[in-house]
């Protein structure tokens, strides 16, 4: 691994959260609705129903909550038990291997109870069918003994309202996404509302930033609140360190450059994939595992940790015949793009699989 790397093997613009994330992201976890910031459609239609809800004194449909990581799936399950006034239970797929793991937490559950599933797609077959019953029915046959002799027990749950959270919705089987009444997707938020979850953070860590310091972490923080509020810390540690303490612009940069973020959000290794693919393959196409060989990572590195935004960026592009730099991944290198680069080759290519295929 690279030296980008914390030593928990996480990466300062990575999505994905580490054990110090957690710890902070508590105290700035938005507790009602009305604190969650963006995301207005979905905001709206949670309201709605959950008010709908309390108003008849009954739980609301399961709740499937799909999205990239770090965008507020737990956040806003924990606020649909807070709008309730319920209880919350919270587990995740992998950790659920047996029917019998859940058929425990299902029958433990108080009435009215929010269970919130993360990854909800990774649950065991086993334990996905009990699930079934559980939202359908509050009922649940636990199955006692084995072979010809096994007999099957019919429990009650009490009524709970299930929210799923899954960052792959394409892998739920159809059984399990019917199950859900509401299904909303969370999209990445704009630098404006980054900007406003970063003085909201700020406010709340008694951190003092500057509009202009809010303006350009948000930039840099690849549309995602978990970078933003990761950024911050780093800001301010180095504003403290170096600074009189506030987060301004000039503090920013000067962090994110000892940091190694980009204005775009780039780290080292994305910004080596791009100068490998524009430098030493003349902008592609070329192989995901020659790519990862070039900048001496996993290719399951490059294919998940970096490709992901870097694609989203309009900085590369999945092709049928490997991976590509766009024109703008060449500027953003300050290299000038060749004409013929991107357009010759992506003239011979499918372009409906221009995102679908991994050679
Ligand atoms: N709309 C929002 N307003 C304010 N803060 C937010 C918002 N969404 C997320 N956050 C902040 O981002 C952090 C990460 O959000 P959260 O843990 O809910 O993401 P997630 O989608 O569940 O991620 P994962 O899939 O990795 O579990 C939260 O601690 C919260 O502080």
């Amino acid at each position: 691994m690279t030296d980008e790397f914390f030593d928990d093997g996480s990466m300062l613009v990575s999505p994905d959260a580490t054990d110090a994330d957690l710890a902070a992201e508590t105290s700035v976890r938005p507790k009602r609705l009305e604190e969650f910031i963006a995301q207005h459609r979905v905001r709206e239609q949670l309201q709605v129903l959950l008010q709908g809800a309390v108003r008849r004194g009954s739980p609301p449909d399961h709740i499937l909550l799909s999205g990239p990581p770090g965008l507020g799936k737990t956040t806003l399950a924990m606020i649909v038990a807070a709008e309730l006034g319920t209880g919350l239970r919270m587990t995740s797929g992998p950790a659920i291997e047996r029917s019998g793991d859940l058929a425990a937490i299902l029958t433990g559950l108080g009435p009215g109870d929010v269970l919130f599933i993360d990854e909800i797609h990774r649950i065991a077959k086993p334990a996905e069918e009990l699930l079934y019953s559980a939202m359908e029915d509050f009922r649940v046959d636990v199955i006692v003994g084995k072979g010809p002799g096994a007999t099957a027990i019919p429990l009650d749950v009490e009524p709970f309202t299930l929210v799923g959270a899954t960052t792959r919705a394409g892998l739920l089987t159809g059984p399990m996404r019917d199950r859900f009444g509401f299904v909303a997707h969370l999209d990445f938020y704009e630098p404006d509302a980054l900007r406003h979850i970063l003085h909201r953070s700020a406010r709340i860590l008694g951190v003092d930033v500057s509009d202009d310091g809010a303006v350009e972490i948000a930039g840099r923080s690849r549309g995602t609140p978990r970078i933003a509020n990761r950024l911050l810390r780093r800001v301010r540690d180095y504003a403290e360190v170096r600074g009189d303490g506030r987060v301004t612009l000039d503090a920013a940069q000067a962090a994110l450059k000892v940091y190694d973020v980009d204005e775009l959000g780039l780290d080292r290794l994305d910004r080596a994939v791009l100068r490998a693919l524009v430098t030493s393959f003349g902008g592609g196409p070329v192989g995901l595992s020659t790519l990862a060989v070039a900048v001496g990572e996993q290719p399951d590195t490059v294919e998940e940790v970096c490709e992901p935004f870097l694609v989203r960026a309009g900085l590369l592009a999945r092709t049928p015949r490997g991976r590509m730099a766009t024109p703008a991944a060449w500027r953003h290198l300050g290299l000038q793009p060749p004409d013929s680069a991107f357009g010759a080759a992506q003239s011979r290519i499918d372009l409906p699989d221009i995102f679908g295929t991994d050679p």
